[in-house]
C-alpha cells in the first residue's frame, strides 16, 4: 500500500476477447498532479480510466487507489469520481435535479450543489432541463456531479470535449484549482495545447502499450531536433545568417523562416542573429515538443 501516489498501477492488461485493449500499463498519479493520458484512436484511454473509476477490472496486474488496492470492478475506494464517455445525466431532470438525484444515490444531502453549479458557470441554467444543454454544458454538469462529492481523485475523460474557448478556460481554472488543493486530476484528451497548458506530466499510449511517461520537461529535453519558426525583422538577412551558422538546417516554409538543428546551433543562431542587429519577434518549435513526442512515437498506430 503505497499514501504517497494517488494512483499506482503496474502491468495492467485488458482484453476484449481477441482485442488487447492494455498490454502491461504501468501508470504513476502523485497527490496534486494533473496527469494526462494521451494517445490516438483506440489507444486505450478510455479503457484505463474505465479501470481507475472501477467501472471493469483488469484482466491482470495492479491497481492502487488513494492507497487501496483494487481487488474487483465497482471496488474503488471513496474520494474518487469522474465519467468516461460523456457524463451520464438523466436528460429529463434539470441541472439542480441531476445533482440532488446524484446526491441522493450517494447519501448526501442537497448542501453544495449551488455552489458547484456556480463553480461550473451552470447557475443561469440549473433549473433548466438537460436534454436541451449543447455538449460543452452536459461536459460542465458532469464535472459538477465530480465535484459534488468532494473528490481526492478526478478521472475524466476529454473533460474539454466541446467546450468553446470560455468554457475551457473556466474548466482549466477549476482543475488547476483543485490540484492546488491536492486533489490529483487524471485526463485524456486529443488537444495537446490542453494537456501542455494543464498538465505537469503525461503519458502517452499506443496500441494499448506506454510508450512515454513522465514530466512534460522531459519531452522537451528529449526532442532537441525539433522545427523553429524563427520571425525578424529582416527576414532575407537572417535567412543568410542561419545559412552560415554551424549545425543548422534551413528550412523554407513559404516566406517564413524555419530552422532545425541541436541546441547548441540554435543558441549559437541566436546570438548571431542579435550580433548583426535584427531583431527576434518569436523563436518558437513550429509544433509543440508533446505533439512531435506524440506523432514520433505513435507513428502507424493510430486508427485500430
Ligand atoms: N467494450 C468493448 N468491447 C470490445 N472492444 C472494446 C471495448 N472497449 C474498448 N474496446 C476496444 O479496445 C481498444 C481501446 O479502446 P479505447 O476506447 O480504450 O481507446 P481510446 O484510446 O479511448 O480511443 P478514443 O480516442 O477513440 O476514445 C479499441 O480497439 C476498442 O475497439
Amino acid at each position: 500500500m503505497d499514501r504517497h501516489v494517488a494512483i499506482r498501477a503496474r502491468g495492467v492488461t485488458k482484453c476484449f476477447r481477441e482485442v488487447v485493449a492494455l498490454d502491461g500499463v504501468d501508470l504513476v498519479v502523485g497527490h496534486g498532479q494533473i496527469h494526462g493520458l494521451v494517445g490516438p484512436n483506440g489507444a486505450g484511454k478510455t479503457t484505463l480510466l474505465g479501470l481507475l473509476l472501477g467501472l471493469a477490472a483488469a484482466d491482470s496486474g495492479s491497481i492502487e487507489i488513494l492507497g487501496t488496492p483494487l481487488r474487483q470492478a465497482l471496488d474503488t475506494p471513496d474520494g474518487v469520481a469522474g465519467f468516461v464517455d460523456g457524463p451520464g445525466l438523466y436528460p429529463s431532470l434539470t441541472a439542480r435535479q441531476n445533482l440532488a438525484a446524484l446526491a441522493r444515490l450517494r447519501g448526501l444531502g442537497p448542501a453544495g450543489i449551488d455552489d458547484v453549479l456556480d463553480e461550473v458557470g451552470l447557475a443561469d441554467v440549473a433549473d433548466d432541463r438537460a436534454h436541451g444543454f449543447s455538449l460543452g454544458m452536459r461536459q460542465r454538469l458532469g464535472l459538477a456531479a465530480a465535484l459534488l462529492t468532494r473528490p481526492r481523485l478526478l478521472v475524466l475523460d476529454e473533460p474539454s470535449n466541446g467546450l468553446d474557448p470560455a468554457g475551457k478556460r473556466d474548466v482549466h481554472r477549476i482543475l488547476t484549482r483543485l490540484a492546488a488543493d491536492g486533489v490529483s486530476v487524471v485526463l485524456s484528451s486529443h488537444r495537446m495545447d490542453d494537456v501542455e497548458t494543464l498538465c505537469s506530466e503525461v503519458t502517452i499510449l499506443a496500441a494499448g502499450r506506454v510508450v512515454f511517461s513522465g514530466p512534460l520537461g522531459k519531452l522537451a529535453a528529449e526532442n532537441d531536433e525539433l522545427d523553429y519558426r524563427v520571425i525578424t525583422s529582416d527576414p532575407p538577412a537572417a535567412g543568410r545568417v542561419a545559412r552560415a551558422t554551424a549545425g543548422i538546417v534551413v528550412l523554407n516554409k513559404g516566406d517564413v523562416l524555419v530552422v532545425r538543428g541541436p541546441v547548441a546551433a540554435l543558441d549559437d543562431l541566436v546570438v548571431r542573429l542579435v550580433g548583426d542587429g535584427i531583431s527576434i519577434r518569436e523563436f518558437a518549435p513550429v509544433v509543440s515538443p508533446l505533439e512531435a513526442a506524440f506523432l514520433a512515437l505513435t507513428d502507424g498506430e493510430a486508427g485500430r
